[in-house]
């Protein structure tokens, strides 16, 4: 048992903040890999006792995420009901001899490598020893200690579950791959097999044992187009770290917790292990927001570097970056900017095609579009002397974000958008005055294979009509005013053509 024996006892009993980033310091410095089902338990253990409901403490704080949120901060460290050795011990070993002994391995004796039926039979242990019905949405079900305790597991903890115990059986191809929904693994001499570990969402029969590529193919979101987070243990211990759940109730969340948490992103971002995590990135900079830490990057920095992670190693394919950051804007009145990111989520999106699969990130966009767009409209159509709405840009930014969703929709089996969404839509574009409207000029797509459509020239833009697509120049054209706002002839085709059932 690697993990647990090279622990240093003498951190025990872990009570503060200090002594658990010291454990998993120990852990990332080597010389072994850092143990998995270690630092699940510790980290488990420590969320599942600081939120069990019983008092606490130190004083919860409110999570309703608006920039007035009065902190209350108790103290820099407050203290945890202790953790003893003797605990994490007992519970690593339950955990080593439920793996080692339901996993025959002598017929894998010579290959150094996992098999996908070997896959499939750790898959089979964990999800047999779960309860057989329980509300898996629930908090606090994501870590070993979950799982060890209370035989219950999420979707994410049954995928990590998986992971820890291979490398208890010593495999150290396999390794967790993570989607922004979703969460599979990768095996084998090079890590190119993929395999289903866990269930996804209500209701869908689990395709545990079969490889991703047919929901890879189906262009849906939940799989990212092939560009999921590769995890290795590092990035793996930088997983365990950001699905910490610091949430005491619906409305409140254990200071100790997120501090625990923030402080342990910290360490994962220092070492680079989320670099390449966008998510883990976003998830520091809302702790950020709440709880700045003295001397660190603003949370804004944050939510852009997620961004930029997502851009530079995954093809830009992840939509949450830009909603974590367009959450941040909306949070803090910069409306105009808010409305910027979400129309770059929404040129994210309109690369897939939408898929029953694909509900978490369909909610997320409706309550964009929805809810936040027709509030921030109602706030700026009173702030500013209502500025926001003469914005040529901003109404540009708005229309992409809505083209986004029409192009998500076209080529896929299921349709998006439907007169719930036309309303808030045509209430927030027929905000904007005609003269600002027909400022926004639509330009044929330098990549668009046919030629665009005939137009009206901007001047003879009608009233409340949204202007028919103008093109004036771009394609060949004079250059546009320097106060015109580009888009695609296609966006003003899908714009003005869709029609809302
Ligand atoms: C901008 C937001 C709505 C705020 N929180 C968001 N999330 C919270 C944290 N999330 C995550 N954070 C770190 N790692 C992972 S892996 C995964 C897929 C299931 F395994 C989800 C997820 C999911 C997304 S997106």
């Amino acid at each position: 048992m690697a993990g647990i024996h090279s622990l240093d006892k003498r951190l025990f009993p872990l009570k503060d903040i200090p002594s658990i980033i010291a454990v998993f310091k120990s852990q990332m410095e080597g010389p072994k890999e850092p143990d998995l089902a270690l630092l699940s338990i510790v980290v488990g253990g420590i969320e599942n006792t600081m939120t069990s409901g019983r008092p606490s403490l130190s004083t919860a704080i409110s999570t309703q995420k608006t920039a007035e949120t009065e902190i209350v901060i108790t103290e820099q460290n407050p203290s945890f009901f202790p953790i003893e050795f003797d605990i994490v011990e007992a519970l690593y070993e339950r955990f080593v001899a439920i793996v080692k002994g339901s996993v025959d391995l002598t017929p894998y004796v010579n290959q150094k490598y996992a098999v996908r039926e070997l896959v499939k039979k750790v898959s089979d242990v964990i999800w047999n020893s779960l309860t057989r019905s329980y509300y898996k949405d629930r908090a606090h079900l994501q870590s070993l200690y979950s799982y060890l305790t209370g035989n219950k597991l999420d979707c994410f903890g049954v995928a990590f579950a998986v992971v820890a115990a291979f490398q208890v059986l010593g495999y150290s191809d396999v390794h967790l791959a993570l989607s922004e929904d979703h969460a599979w693994v990768v095996f084998g001499e090079h890590g190119s097999e993929t395999a289903e570990v866990t269930w996804h969402g209500k209701g869908n029969e689990d395709k545990r044992g079969q490889p991703i590529g047919a929901g890879v193919a189906s262009k849906s979101w939940l799989y990212v187009n092939g560009c999921p987070v590769i995890c290795n243990r590092f990035t793996e211990v930088a997983a365990l770290v950001s699905s910490i759940n610091p949430s005491l109730s619906a409305t409140s969340e254990s200071v100790e917790v997120s501090l625990l948490q923030q402080q342990l992103l910290w360490l994962m971002y220092d070492n680079g292990y989320i670099l390449r995590y966008p998510m883990a990135i976003g998830n520091l900079g809302d702790l950020e927001e709440i709880n700045p830490t003295p001397g660190r990057s603003p949370c804004s920095i944050l939510f852009q570097e997620g961004i930029i992670s997502s851009r530079k190693y995954y093809h830009n394919m992840h939509v949450y970056p830009y909603t974590y950051q367009g959450g941040y804007f909306y949070r803090h009145y910069m409306y105009k900017e808010a409305f910027e990111s979400w129309a770059n989520a929404s040129d994210v999106i309109r690369q897939y095609n939408y898929s029953r699969d694909d509900e978490e990130i369909y909610k997320e966009l409706m309550e964009i579009a929805n809810e936040l767009i027709p509030h921030a409209m109602k706030v700026a159509s009173s702030s500013n002397n209502g500025s926001l709405l003469r914005d040529p840009e901003c109404f540009a930014h708005l229309l992409r974000f809505y083209d986004g969703l029409c192009g998500w929709e076209e080529g896929s089996q299921t349709p998006v958008l439907h007169i719930g969404w036309a309303k808030p839509l045509v209430n927030t574009i027929s905000k904007f005055d005609a003269e600002v409207r027909s400022q926004v000029a639509i330009l044929p797509d330098v990549s668009e294979k046919v030629s665009p459509p005939p137009v009206t020239p901007p001047s003879e833009a009608n009233n409340n009509e949204i202007p028919p697509p103008v093109k004036t120049g771009g394609g060949g054209g004079e250059a546009p005013h320097p106060g015109i706002v580009a888009l695609t002839a296609a966006c003003g085709e899908r714009i003005l053509n869709r029609e809302f059932l």
